[in-house]
């Protein structure tokens, strides 16, 4: 900082009472021009240290106003991967960086692990995301271990070994696969009427392989997610690879991969953009590591070839109703909790149940188990799975009429 400038000398008047009348006038005179320049310097002086002032409150100014945008800087997209003791580990969206932060008590109490944060550039965290107003978290379905097991489904044994092979084994084995030189299959499509396990088959893969499951809806992209399709699928990859390994899930793939010619909604040109950003991110996915596509449908005949192209849904996996004896092991699944009549007999209760899902048999165990309840029991009893039966038929033939699609 400059210093201020020295005060002039005040000048001074000596008048000798010797002096006569026209010397003490000259003297006065000299003194009065001696003021006028002490004068003019003090006023030159004035200007400068207003001028000087004008600067520094400028400055004052600009520092205020920076100060104000590093409080509000922006922050980055976090995930919360882990609460400890210590503090709390969270993953930076984009370049993956994990590090161990802190956190303030109030926050830690409501955060857990998986929720989305924002940090500051000392990666503390500062809030916690609203998931709700995220369109990405709405649009997705992340689940960070599904419960369901392979021995939870019934009667898919076939393509539950199918599933294994193309989705489990290269997780699991990559190496292997590197190894020997041959690419996994790039996506599985599984297709098949609704209700028959499709889900649940891609979410065992997922509890199996320890992956995240990430689960988008066809449907949803194209009625809720109106002009965002595309931005979406390309999201959902790139959620993909923060959370590796993870199984991508995108159920009603047909939603967005139908044939041109079916689609003639006025929404087209948006529906093709999402399906034209998903096949774009499955052609570029071959070094992506540990994520693994699964795809389902229940209107395998609508869609467009251009998805089942090599590289892309590659695997066909078909998931049909299940047969008689399907259906009496997934009733064994659906009962095991239940408290079953001695004579109950789920061979027969599957013999009567043709063209039953896998999701009406766990409705229709579920419904006779009420209709014990109503009578009073705690033990369910052939009469109940018959009156069920009928309530179930009734209630598909009401709602859906006979299945068209498939
Ligand atoms: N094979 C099965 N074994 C046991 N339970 C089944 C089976 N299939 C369906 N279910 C039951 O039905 C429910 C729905 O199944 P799931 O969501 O996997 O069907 P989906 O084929 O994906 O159906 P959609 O095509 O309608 O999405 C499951 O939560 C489960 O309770």
């Amino acid at each position: 900082m400059s210093r201020s400038p020295s005060l002039p000398d005040r000048p001074r008047l000596d008048l000798d009472p010797e002096m006569s009348p026209e010397e003490r006038l000259d003297a006065l005179r000299e003194h009065f021009i001696k003021l006028e320049q002490v004068n003019d310097e003090l006023s030159s002086q004035l200007d400068s240290a207003e001028e000087r002032r004008d600067n520094l409150s400028g400055e004052v100014d600009r520092l205020e106003r920076e100060n104000e945008t590093l409080k509000t800087s922006s922050l980055y997209i976090a995930t919360a991967e882990e609460v400890t003791e210590e503090g709390v580990i969270v993953k930076q969206h984009g370049n993956n960086q994990e590090v161990l932060t802190e956190v303030s008590p109030n926050l830690r109490e409501e955060l857990e692990a998986g929720d989305r944060v924002a940090i500051n550039d000392s990666f503390s965290v500062q809030t916690l995301l609203d998931a709700e107003t995220d369109a990405r978290a709405q649009a997705m379905q992340v689940d960070h271990s599904p419960d369901v097991v392979y021995e939870d489904i019934g009667g898919l044994d076939e393509q539950i070994r199918e599933v294994r092979e193309a989705v489990e084994e290269p997780l699991v084995n990559a190496e292997q696969f590197r190894e020997v030189g041959i690419d996994p299959p790039s996506g599985v499509l599984l297709h098949g009427p609704p209700g028959t396990g499709k889900t649940m088959l891609a979410k065992a893969v997922a509890n199996e392989t320890d992956a995240t499951f990430i689960k988008m809806a066809g449907s949803e992209l194209v009625r809720k997610f109106i002009g965002e399709g595309a931005r979406l699928v390309r999201d959902l990859f790139e959620l993909a690879s923060e959370r590796e390994p993870a199984i991508i899930f995108i159920d009603e793939i047909d939603a967005i991969a139908a044939k041109r010619t079916e689609s003639k909604t006025s929404g087209d040109a948006e529906v093709q953009r999402t399906m034209m950003q998903l096949l774009s991110e499955m052609d570029g996915f071959e070094d992506r590591g540990e994520i693994r596509i699964i795809a389902a449908t229940n209107r395998f005949d609508m869609l467009d070839r251009a998805i089942l192209r090599p590289g892309r849904f590659d695997r066909l996996i078909e998931v049909p109703e299940p047969d008689a004896e399907g259906r009496e092991r997934i009733l064994e699944i659906h009962t095991s909790d239940l408290n079953l009549a001695e004579e109950l007999d789920l061979a027969a209760i599957a013999a009567e149940t043709e063209g039953f899902s896998g999701a009406e048999l766990a409705s229709l165990t579920t419904e006779a188990g009420m209709f014990a309840i109503r009578d009073g029991r705690t033990e369910v009893r052939m009469e109940d799975f018959e009156d069920a039966r009928e309530k179930v038929t009734d209630e598909e033939s009401a709602e859906t009429g006979p299945i068209a699609f498939y």
